[in-house]
């Protein structure tokens, strides 16, 4: 990692240093010079992803310089500095904040110096021009623009549950859309982002999370990315560590996505120390403040208890946290009214931050809160042709619909007619797959 705060925050994680950063509200004031980095090989991609940088509205680029990595602290910071083959140099931009040092490749090996100095990392993938420079184009959107608008109310992401999602991709020329992102009718996509949940992975190895990112990328038809990495206490396959979830979080951080999710179980100082760092870094990034009260029954959860869980989704620096879910275990559908009416108790009482509150549970009996939570937030979905659902009762968007129409509920009054949810669901239904739950360690 070579930002001076992306720097800070490893070494933080590693136990070397005292949480330092402060996040004053104002992303855009820390941000330096965007950097290229690249081997001499590739020095043509550089040339024209500078372009691609420049010519993003919102981006404040307007010119390209070349030079060595010991220039950047005399770079404005409304220039791309193209360092072509940087190897040799030394090391003195991890002094410079707020710099993105961005280590573009043609698919191939990653070189280690490069990894060591960059900050972030662009595989441009086999492709069209146009297809490498709208992927390289979002990178630069999270790393100098302000976000895009959140996901809301009405709207759903689903959660990839492949351990390599090129099972469902095809890797040729002609890369074609799975039927998680694109209906049938191929007009829009069917969902509103996708998730990517880390732990669920084959493999945590960098190389290969930064892989899988980018082919999901390439994918998802502009889809924003929602970065996750669950514990298995939290309901996922990720061993409950702090250290090794940060730095998992930070692949996420390094490859450009547009959501990340933070669960509130970690330590606080970890959490606001990464969000600081995060926001500052990534102007364009949104954060999920997540908590998965699964280990114990909802009912053996208090009033005061669940309420206060989603102030602690949102605790971190001002301005930090986009999105609040609570994520519970219902016995009985009695749980989903639970949960859905102390999110709509507890949403005038967040940060203004915070634009939507996710309030579900998990089980078949927790159905319902799925159902209801589509007026409150985004809603995480299952999808017929992923291997199997992410959470024990996850639905897909059709089966959410099904659900209101059949109790009466209005049909979600934020998707048009237009909108096809999906044809495929039509035909099986998320319920028919199986779900083995992570080894309880409580
Ligand atoms: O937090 C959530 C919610 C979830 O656990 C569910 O119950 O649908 C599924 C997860 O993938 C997601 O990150």
């Amino acid at each position: 990692m070579a930002a001076a705060e992306f720097r800070a925050f490893q070494d933080y994680v590693k136990g070397r240093a005292k949480a330092q950063a402060e996040f004053d509200g104002k992303p855009q004031a820390g941000l330096g010079p965007f950097v290229l980095i690249g081997a001499d090989r590739d020095s043509a991609l550089l040339e024209r992803l500078a372009l691609v940088a420049k010519s993003i509205e919102g981006a404040g680029l307007s010119s390209i310089s070349h030079g060595a990595l010991s220039s950047v602290a005399t770079t404005p910071t409304s220039a791309v500095l193209i360092c072509a083959n940087a190897a040799a140099e030394s090391k003195e931009i991890v002094q410079v904040g707020g710099t993105a040092v961005v280590y573009v490749r043609s698919s191939g090996e990653r070189e280690a110096w490069a990894c060591d100095i960059s900050s972030h990392e662009f595989e441009a993938l086999a492709g069209t021009d146009e297809q490498i420079a709208a992927d390289f184009s979002r990178l630069v959107r999270v790393l100098r623009c302000p976000p895009a608008p959140c996901l809301g109310p009405g709207s759903y992401f689903v959660s990839l549950t492949y351990p390599d999602v090129s099972q469902a991709m095809c890797k040729g020329a002609e890369w074609t859309p799975p039927p998680w992102v694109k209906s049938g009718k191929g007009d829009r996509p069917l969902h509103d982002g996708l998730e990517v949940r880390a732990d669920l992975l084959q493999s945590q190895d960098p190389a290969f999370v930064l892989s899988q990112l980018a082919l999901v990328r390439r994918q998802s038809e502009g889809l924003p990315i929602i970065f996750t990495v669950r514990s298995r206490i939290q309901g996922g396959n990720f061993p409950n560590e702090e250290a090794p979830f940060w730095q998992l979080t930070m692949i996420g951080l390094r490859f450009g996505v547009e959501y990340v999710d933070v669960e509130a179980g970690w330590s606080r100082e970890g959490r606001h120390t990464f969000l600081a760092m995060a926001k500052r870094t990534h102007p364009g990034l949104r954060v999920i403040g997540s908590f998965h009260e699964i280990q114990r029954p909802l009912s053996a959860v208090t009033d005061q208890e669940l309420c206060s869980l989603f102030t602690e989704c949102a605790y971190g620096p001002q301005g930090s946290v986009d999105i609040v879910k609570v994520v519970g275990r219902a016995e009985s559908a009695q749980c989903s009214i639970r949960v859905n009416q102390c999110a709509v108790q507890m949403r005038p009482h967040l940060p203004d931050s915070v634009n939507c509150v996710i309030a579900i549970c998990t089980t078949e009996a927790g159905r319902l809160s799925r159902a209801l939570n589509v007026m409150l937030g985004p809603t995480p979905v299952a999808h017929p042709s992923l291997p199997g659902v992410a959470a024990p009762g996850q639905l897909s968007a059709l089966e959410i619909e099904g659900i209101r129409q059949t109790l009466g509920l209005p049909l979600n009054p934020f998707r048009g007619p237009d909108r096809d949810i999906d044809e495929a669901a039509k035909r099986q239904t998320s319920t028919d797959k199986d779900f083995k739950p992570p080894e309880r360690t409580v």
